[in-house]
């Protein structure tokens, strides 16, 4: 394996140690953006083989670009990240996209996510800190005139602002609360940080909390009534601990291990962030014998590594929460709430309030299928568009009937 750069060391333009072909044509894209994107999308392969000799002995190089529509990111408009990637996934442990202005990769296999976040520590987000579009993400220099006219920067600042205003007036309502008996995270944090910090704290939780949870609850309820055995299981469960008790808290879900069964099967299943966010090279490593050298994204999948046969055996696609019984999850088994030092910090929090709302909503309601549809043939099929996270293709109805009341 090469000797290891530092990312200081690849930025100073010492780039004389690092310089496969790789390299050379992320060089090539800053200059030469349209040029190289021509190139890159029709023969991409071709590269490999035009590849300065003796480099390609020193490295490891076999992240193979793919012809369309494996690794384009300029087509992920209407398509989620997952649901575009999946076919190329089947069939290569690790994919390269192209050509976004850096080099990126994708590696579906759980050792090799594990290797990353347990062996490189400096291994982190450098992301771009101003939003950027599909056009600047193709043509780095150029790109911002397309959305300029495009109108999309219009839209984008539009939407900022609205979101702006509204962090704005949540700390505006929070400035006299001497007398509010429970405390939330603004007041709790108002003492200590600028208006500034808190701003960017509430933005950052807005963006990983809300989205994530409802669609997670979203796809708990989806999987419960279409899987009725799995339901009834659970509301024995939830019934037997509440008693007389009418709402239900941490302490009694807390002794509900078939309920955090039946979330960690969602997640594995359904988890909302099928793939986690993209994590910056600094310094060249290996992975499963590939070199990734310093400046390559990657994106690691979440959801194949949920789905592996070796780890989760059997039936990988079926939805039964009993293949967590007498069973210790390794951290890397599975990753909905990411891994390493970003991982989710809503994690614990996440998971309480799944486990409370679903209890409470389990115990008192018996849930069935609209229109006479037998609860089985519910639809849970995926949204494929969109987003990075994965909803379900459409509007979830259900009917809530009192429980022990009749139908
Ligand atoms: C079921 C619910 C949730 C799921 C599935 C989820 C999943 C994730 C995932 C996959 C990541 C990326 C981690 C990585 O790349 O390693 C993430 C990041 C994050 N999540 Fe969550 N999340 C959930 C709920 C929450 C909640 C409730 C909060 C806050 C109260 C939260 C706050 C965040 C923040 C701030 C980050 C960014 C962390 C960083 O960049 O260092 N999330 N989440």
């Amino acid at each position: 394996m090469m000797a290891v750069e530092t990312d200081a060391e690849v930025e100073n333009g010492n780039k004389d140690k690092v310089t496969p072909w790789f390299f050379e044509e992320m060089i090539k894209v800053e200059l030469v953006e349209e040029i190289v994107f021509v190139v890159l999308a029709v023969g991409g392969e071709a590269n490999v083989e035009e590849g300065d000799e003796e480099e390609k002995k020193k490295t490891e190089m076999p992240l193979k670009p793919k012809g369309d529509p494996n690794g384009h990111l300029h087509s992920f408009k209407s398509c989620n990240y997952y649901h575009f990637l999946h076919p190329a996934m089947e069939e290569e442990v690790i994919i390269w996209l192209q050509p976004p202005s850096r080099p990126t990769i994708a590696p579906d296999h759980r050792e090799l996510a594990s290797n990353q976040w347990k062996t490189t520590p400096s291994y982190h987000h450098k992301h771009v800190p101003k939003i950027r579009g599909s056009f600047s993400e193709i043509f780095p220099s150029y790109g911002w005139i397309l959305e300029d006219l495009s109108g999309w920067t219009r839209r984008l600042d539009k939407h900022i602002a609205s979101y702006d205003a509204l962090i704005e007036m949540m700390i505006d309502e929070h400035i006299d609360h001497s007398n509010v008996d429970e405390k939330d995270l603004i007041d709790v944090c108002k003492s200590s940080l600028t208006r500034k910090e808190m701003k960017a704290l509430m933005t950052n939780v807005f963006n990983g909390a809300v989205e994530t949870s409802y669609l997670a609850l979203v796809w708990v309820m989806a999987m419960l009534v279409k899987n009725p055995r799995v339901m009834h299981k659970l509301q024995a469960e939830i019934r037997s601990h509440s008693g007389k008790k009418s709402t239900l808290d941490e302490t009694d879900t807390a002794k509900m291990t078939y309920l955090k069964n039946v979330i960690k099967e969602t997640l594995r299943l359904h988890g909302p962030a099928p793939f986690l966010i993209s994590r910056h090279c600094v310094e060249h490593i290996q992975i499963g014998g590939y070199d990734i050298l310093p400046g390559t994204n990657v994106l690691i999948c979440s959801r194949e590594i949920a789905k592996d046969p070796m780890v989760w055996t059997e039936n990988v696609n079926e939805f039964y929460p009993e293949r967590f019984e007498n069973r210790v999850v390794d951290q890397f088994d599975m990753t909905p709430f990411g891994g390493g030092r970003r991982s989710c910090p809503g994690f614990n929090l996440a998971t309480s309030i799944l486990e409370v709302v679903v209890a409470n909503l389990f115990n008192n309601i018996d849930w069935k299928a609209p229109n006479g549809m037998r609860n089985e043939d519910l639809d849970v099929e995926e949204n494929e568009e969109g987003s990075l996270l994965v909803a379900k293709k459409t509007p979830l109805y259900l009917v809530p009937v009192k429980h022990n009341s009749q139908a």
